[in-house]
Formats: C-alpha cells, structure tokens, sequence
C-alpha cells in the first residue's frame, strides 16, 4: 500500500488527559494529521475495539487509522464496520505474515525495526507482507520507558539506508528535528508528545506539516470540468492557484463547450480515466490541496470520492457546482445526494444560495436564511461552510464562514459595479485551497481570497473577453505591480534622451557666446548681463524648486527639491554679492535688469510645468537645467585655459 506516512500520530491515553483520545485525533486529523496509530498498552481487547470504531467514525477517511500490536481487534473493530486501515507490530507482537494474512493484501502493516538485523529481516519476507518500519528512538523520550539509545537523525540516516520500505521516524521528535529527519530520507515522522499533550493539537499538526513541507509552495490538485472560454472551471482554477501563490494541477472531470454566455455542451470522459488521472498525480507528487469543482455526475462523484478515501490530501475544499453563472446545469439532478457524501471529506464547501438550498433541503430567500442554511449543512457533513452572497439582490455582496455552533466570521461588503462574474465561485474555491495549504487559518484564508477577488473583480472589465458574462482578472494585482513591464532602467532612459538631443547640444556647444565663455575672449559687459538674467532666472528656478517640493511623493524627494530650491536662492544672493551690486564697481542698473524674452519663455514654461499640479511633469521640466548645465559646465572646464573672473 502506497500510503501517506508524513505525519504520523501515535496516540498516548494520558498525555490527551480531560480531551481525550477521540477528540485530541479528531484536532490532530484536521491539522493534517496522515495517520493515526491507536496505542494503548493497558486497555482491554474489548476496550481497544470499541475506541477502534468509534476514531474511525471521528477520522470519517481524513486519515490512515491503524492500531498497536493488537491483531484481533482491528479484525473485530472492522467486522463492527469501523475502517482499521492496519497494524503497527513491535519485534515481539504477533507476526507480520499473520497480520497480512488476517488483514488482507490492501491493509497497511508497520514494524519497528531498531537494528540492522530486523532490517535484513524485512527484507527476507515476502515482498508486500511490510509497508513501513519505523526506527526510533530518535530523541530520548518517555513515552516508551524501555527504549533503546536514542539514535539522533545521523543514526536514523544510517538505518533508513537499509530499509527495503519507507522508514518513518519515531520517539521523541520535536518540530525542529522535522526537516532533518526528512532530508534524512523519513517517509514520516510519528510524534506523541507533540501532538497529544499540547493544548492545541489542530495548531501543532498545521506546524508539523508546515515544517515537514518545508519553504516550497503548496502544490494544489483541482479536480474539475473544463472551460475553453478560460473564465471557470480548471482554467479559472489554474490561474487562482497561481495567483495565491500556489503550483496548481488539474485532473479534468469533464470537458465543456462553453463561453461568457453559456454552456453549449457537456462531455463527461470514461470515470476510469480520471481516476487514472488522479492517481497518476498522487503516485508521484506529494499534493497538499485540492479544491473540487464540477463533477458532473453520480458516478463521477464516486470516482473522487473513493480516491479521497484512500489518498486524502491534507486540505479539501469542495465547490458543489450545480449550476453555473450562466444558469446551465453541470450536475445531474439525480447526483445531488451524492454529492451531500461527498461533502462530509471536506474541510470546507462553498456553495452559492441556490446551492446551499439544495444541500440542505431549505428555502434560501435571503441572508439570515443562507446562514442557517449553512449551519445545518455544516452540521450534517462535519465540514465548514461558506456561505456565498454573490447572488443576493442589493449593493451588498456578504460572505459568511459557517460551522456546526453558527457563524465564525462574516464578510460584508459593497457589490462590485461588473458583468464580469463568470468564475467567481471557482476561482474563489481555488483560492481558498491554496492559502489554506500556505498555512492560513480557514477565517484567513477567506479574509484573503475576498481580498484578492475583489481585486480581480474590480480589474475585470480592462479584460474585455467575450460578449456575456466575463471572466475576472486573475492576475490583476501582479499586472498592477508591474511584474509584467519590461520597463527600460532609468538610466537607459537617460542615455536614450541625451542621445536624441545630441543635435541640440551641439548647436549651443557652437553658439558665439559659448565659444567665447570657453575661450576666455568673453566681454566683461556681456557676462555681466548673463550673470544679471541668471540671476533673474535663479530667483524664480527656486520658486518652481520649491513647488517641485510641495507636490513630491515622498519626503527624500521632498527634502531634494527644498534643498535644491535653497540653493538656487543662495546662487542668486551670491551672484548679487560677488558681481552684481554696486560696490564691486558694477552699475545698479544691471542689479535691477529686466528679463529678457528668452528668460521669460524658459521660466513661463517651467511655471506652466509647476502649475501642472503633476509632480512627474514639473520634474521633466525642471531637471535639463540640472543636467544640461552639469554638463556644459564638466565640458567647459575640461577644455578651459584660465579663469573667467
Ligand atoms: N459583483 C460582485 N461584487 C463583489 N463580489 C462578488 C460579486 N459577485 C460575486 N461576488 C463574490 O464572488 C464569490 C462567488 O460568489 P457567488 O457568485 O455567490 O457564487 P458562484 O460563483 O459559485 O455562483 C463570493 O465571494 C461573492 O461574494
Ligand atoms: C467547467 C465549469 N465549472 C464550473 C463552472 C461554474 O462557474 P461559476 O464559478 O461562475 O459558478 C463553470 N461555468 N464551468
Ligand atoms: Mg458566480
């Protein structure tokens, strides 16, 4: 049996105290929680049975359930209709050839190996009589007083190589040895304290799958029908995991012909093959989530059902689609009931009203009839609800998280001005899947997804695909950040505009006036007069400096401008001082000049820029002062002969 052995709980009587075993696992399984071995030494035949049955209904197929050493009453236990998936035997409990003989070819058979001679003994057996071995202990523990020494990971390492079946480690293991002991080549690791005497064993179960997946994203199954319009179904799912973060897998439960404004047909492929699909995925990649989507029919239904049955990721998320946005059925009517089954291996469903009025058989008119309605379903299936109110008359669109004692969280918010909700239900379920595999809490999942569909919702009209009911834009928030923009780099753009002004600058690096600054022939009177404009120019520069400032978008940019609006007014003083005023011999009358024409276009165009009220434009005008002085000036020096005072 290929069983998941990542996340093993052996239960411990006492460490659960006052919660007990049933409802410690009942936590544990719905953190992600694998598989659960029964393990008490000091109950009766009698008593291990009646526990036996009654975890198997608490697990309800969310994990493996397997029982210590006794043979007998997984066998009674199972002939009671409990589901006792197998047996953990140490070296000195009955003989793994008799559990397989007693259990079955399917059933899962562990043994404790601690020595290289009880691997080789494995070997030796028939292959498919052991499953797994577990080798511990790997940390000093006291939950098994007689242990042997503590192996440490490098110990476990060197056992593990030996084993001819995945190896799980056991004893004493702490979250912090998790990733170790993986890379260690753990199939598992099988904790009690950490589990068991914790206060909260959901909590310490997501972190131990946390740490046993490690940094990598959560690989999401959708297993759904097809839209070729790329709107919903798996496309729509696809783009949701993607979008939340997620690798997102498909396995196609049925292909439709449909657009934004319907569906045209419906084709459902032999159940064989999807099931040849989802196990085609599950043989060969650790899947953290699925989300469920259209399933067409009855028979459908039981394909997925039964392989969650035996492979159940650690999250489920069912959308009970029955009809879609457009009002085209996507489930038979007679497969309704199944699908209520089916419901009762999720951990979460998303029905829309009409669908909550058909799972729980209840009139749902409006809000406070939706969320009683939810609760009664939640109730029933053991799963959450969330109840949907995208098809709620009114501005408001709600959506409520709904358990068995009522509503945990309620969302209110404005409806979205959009036809474009083609999707919605499925992208929204993928969504869900996906944070919850990133370690969100279900209430945070949902805060997360309404965020980021609201988003899509809002962005959906730029789309513009089809001529009904449009898809949402998935990947809105990831265009709007600008991942996409191959954007040049500020100083290509730079290098770009000096060179498409190259022409400019070489006509003022040829001006007489120009020449002759460069040269040293300038006249006294004429570059007293420019120093005069410049000086006129100066005055007004910091006025537009200082609005460059008032409009920046942040405060570094802020005190740029300030700074650079102070200095073109201490340039204007200085001027004044060192050439300008009257006791340097100059004449006042070039102290109080006039502009000139030219001087009066540049800075009326610069004031234009500056009452643009837009920072960008009032920098593009202001910086070729900046830069195309800097750049005469370096020019200017490097080819000058003596100074110009
Ligand atoms: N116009 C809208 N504005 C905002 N949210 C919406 C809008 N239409 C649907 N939603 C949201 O989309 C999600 C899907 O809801 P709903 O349309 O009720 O289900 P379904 O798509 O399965 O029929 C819900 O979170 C709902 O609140
Ligand atoms: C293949 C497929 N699956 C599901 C839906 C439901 O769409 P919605 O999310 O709008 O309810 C759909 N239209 N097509
Ligand atoms: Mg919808």
């Amino acid at each position: 049996m290929n069983a998941d052995l990542s996340l093993y709980l052996v239960t411990d009587a006492a460490l659960c105290g006052d919660r007990g075993v049933v409802a410690t696992v009942r936590e544990a399984v719905a953190g992600g929680v694998a598989i659960v071995q029964l393990r008490d030494k000091d109950a009766s035949d009698a008593q291990t049975v009646d526990l036996l049955v009654e975890l198997s209904h608490a697990i309800a197929g969310r994990a493996l359930l397997v029982v210590n050493d006794r043979l007998q009453a997984a066998v009674d236990a199972r002939s009671r209709g409990a589901r006792v998936d197998g047996v953990h035997l140490g070296q000195s409990d009955a003989s793994v050839r008799a559990a397989r003989e007693a259990l079955g070819p399917d059933a899962l058979i562990g043994l404790t190996a601690n020595t290289p001679a009880h691997l080789d003994a494995v070997r030796a057996l028939p292959p498919g009589t052991v499953d797994y071995v577990g080798i511990g202990v790997i940390r000093p523990t006291s939950t098994k007083p007689d242990h042997p020494p503590a192996l440490g990971v490098a110990g476990f390492r060197t056992l593990a190589a030996l084993s001819p079946v995945p190896a799980v480690a056991i004893g004493g293991i702490g979250i912090d040895d998790v990733t170790a002991l993986r890379e260690a080549g753990a199939a598992g690791v099988a904790v009690v304290s950490a589990l068991c005497a914790v206060e909260d064993p959901h909590a310490a179960a997501r972190a131990f799958r946390r740490a046993w997946r490690g940094q990598r994203p959560p690989r999401v199954l959708s297993i759904a029908g097809s839209d070729p319009s790329g709107g919903a179904g798996i496309q729509a799912d696809l783009k949701a995991i993607a979008a939340n973060g997620g690798y997102g897998m498909a396995a196609i439960t049925a292909l439709t012909a449909q657009n934004t404004r319907g569906v045209r047909g419906v084709h459902v492929p032999p159940a064989d093959f999807l099931r040849a699909q989802l196990d085609a995925v599950a043989d060969d990649i650790e899947i953290d989530a699925v989300k469920i989507g259209m399933l067409a029919d009855a028979e459908v239904i039981r394909t997925v059902g039964d392989w969650l049955a035996a492979r159940r990721p650690d999250t489920v998320v069912l959308d009970p689609v029955m009809v879609s946005t457009s009002g085209d059925r996507l489930l038979d009517s007679d497969a309704e009931a199944a699908l209520l089954d089916l419901a009762s291996h999720a951990d979460l469903l998303t029905p829309n009203l009409d669908e909550l009025a058909v799972l729980s058989g209840c009139r749902v008119g409006d809000w406070p009839e939706a969320l009683a309605a939810a609760q009664q379903v939640a109730a029933r299936t053991g799963a959450l609800v969330l109840a949907k109110g995208g098809h709620l008359a009114g501005d408001q669109t709600p959506d409520a998280l709904v358990g068995a004692d009522g509503v945990i969280v309620e969302h209110r918010g404005a409806r979205i001005d959009t036809t474009s909700t083609h999707g919605t239900g499925c992208s929204l379920s993928s969504a869900l899947a996906t944070l919850s595999a990133r370690g969100k809490d279900w209430p945070e999942a949902v805060a997360g997804a309404r965020e980021w569909l609201r988003e899509s919702l809002r962005a959906a009209g730029t789309l513009d695909v089809g001529r009904g009911n449009g898809p949402v834009s998935h990947l809105a928030g990831l265009w709007q950040r600008g991942a996409l923009e191959t954007r040049p780099s500020p100083d290509d753009v730079r290098d770009a505009w000096w060179v498409s002004i190259a022409e400019v600058r070489a006509d003022i690096d040829a001006l007489p006036f120009i020449r002759a600054l460069a040269d040293g022939t300038l006249g006294r009177d004429r570059f007293l007069g420019y120093l005069a404009q410049d000086a006129l120019y100066l005055r007004e520069y910091a006025r537009v400096l200082a609005e460059a400032a008032r409009l920046a978008p942040s405060t570094q940019e802020q005190a740029f401008w300030a700074q650079s609006a102070q200095g073109a007014i201490a340039g204007e003083l200085e001027l004044h001082a060192s050439w300008l005023t009257p006791d340097t011999g100059t004449s006042a009358t070039t102290f109080s000049a006039e502009p000139s024409a030219v001087n009066t276009a540049y800075l009326d165009h610069l004031r234009a820029a500056a009452f643009s009220g837009d920072h960008a434009v009032l920098i593009a005008a202001a910086l070729p002062c900046f830069w195309l002085y800097t750049d005469l000036g370096v020019r200017l020096h490097a080819g000058s002969s003596g100074s110009m005072r």
